[in-house]
């Protein structure tokens, strides 16, 4: 698969000397959905206002089709759409002529028809003649993916897009977004919602202090550093872990035994330890796994880059 986003050495520190971008390489396949997950302050918006051009990178090299975003703006950002964090619209103007006007800008010939396609998807048609300012704060987003969506961009960036959202809005965007991914466009969004990056996304990455920690296939990173565990229920609640068993990892819930382990590994040590408890004398009345979550996973990752950058800071 080709790349359609090509991010090399970028770093971008601010006026103050605050470093928000700390060499990110960055390679963004066409037409796959990846999430850009990270803390508040990671640096998500920069990079993505940095790859769209709005941000001056201080140093390293943007592509975009092809095309380099400072020597070749016009051509790269004509293939980007971008849906801001903030809503920033004209409240006097209606929904038809700000998606039209967006086109426009864009030095595309005008196409109703496509636009009339777009508003349907989002469920703005028959909100097309109202003034921005008479839309709910739900509605104002939608007005904002119609207008990143005008130009019929390859990429679409999206920052944050179910922020303030209800179930159901954000539900309809995954449809969209959705729909737009079969049609070949690229996404990227930018989320706190682990359970959207879950849903929709088909790689994760995971970005922190201005770095990107990793960037891996949801599924493949799921099954990598995601734990199992299994609950083992005894006929006869334990209040300390059995000497026989003290070679496993147990730890004791409701009586029960908690036993972690790796889902990679073929050998998980599951059936020796269900021997031993036999053996043992344990009677067990019912077998329970759980997995963890990419929440877990991403919460883990995050905090060792935490203790990483404190002992850095230390020495
Ligand atoms: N114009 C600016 N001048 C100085 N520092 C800035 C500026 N814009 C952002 N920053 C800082 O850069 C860091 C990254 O901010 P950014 O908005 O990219 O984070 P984010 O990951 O998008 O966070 P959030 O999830 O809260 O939106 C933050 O520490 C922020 O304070």
């Amino acid at each position: 698969m080709t790349n359609i986003v090509e991010v090399r050495r970028l770093t971008k520190t601010f006026d103050g000397g605050f470093q928000a971008l700390k060499s990110v390489d960055l390679d963004i396949k066409s037409g796959e959905i990846i999430a850009l997950l990270g803390p508040n302050g990671a640096g998500k918006t920069t990079l993505i206002s940095t790859i769209c051009g709005i941000t001056r990178a201080t140093s390293g090299t943007v592509k975009i089709g092809g095309h380099d975003t400072v020597t070749a703006y016009r051509a790269a950002r004509s293939l980007v759409g971008l849906v801001p964090q903030e809503i920033t619209l004209e409240p006097f103007e209606k929904v038809i002529s700000t998606v039209r006007f967006s086109r426009g800008l864009f030095g595309r010939a005008p196409n109703d028809a496509y636009l009339e396609k777009v508003l349907k998807s989002l469920s703005l048609w028959d909100k097309k003649d109202s003034k921005i300012m008479m839309l709910s704060g739900g509605m104002k987003r939608r007005v904002l993916i119609a207008k990143a969506l005008a130009h019929e961009p390859r990429v679409l960036f999206l920052d944050e897009p179910s922020a303030g959202v209800d179930v159901e809005l954000r539900k309809d965007m995954w449809k969209v977004v959705s729909q737009l991914k079969k049609d070949g466009v690229t996404i990227i969004l930018t989320t706190h919602y682990i359970e959207e990056a879950e849903a929709i996304a088909d790689r994760v990455g995971v970005i922190a202090k201005g770095e990107i920690l990793l960037v891996e296939n949801k599924a493949d990173l799921m099954n990598r550093m995601g734990q199992k565990t299994l609950k083992i229920d005894l006929a006869e609640p334990v209040e300390t872990i059995p000497k026989a068993l003290s070679k496993y990892d147990l730890t004791i819930e409701d009586g029960g035994l908690l036993f972690a382990y790796d889902i990679a590994t073929d050998r998980t040590g599951i059936a020796g330890l269900l021997a031993d408890l036999r053996t043992a004398g344990l009677k067990l009345t019912d077998l329970q796994t759980r997995q963890s979550s990419l929440e877990e996973i991403f919460v883990s990752l995050v905090s060792e880059k935490d203790v990483a950058v404190e002992k850095e800071d230390a020495t």
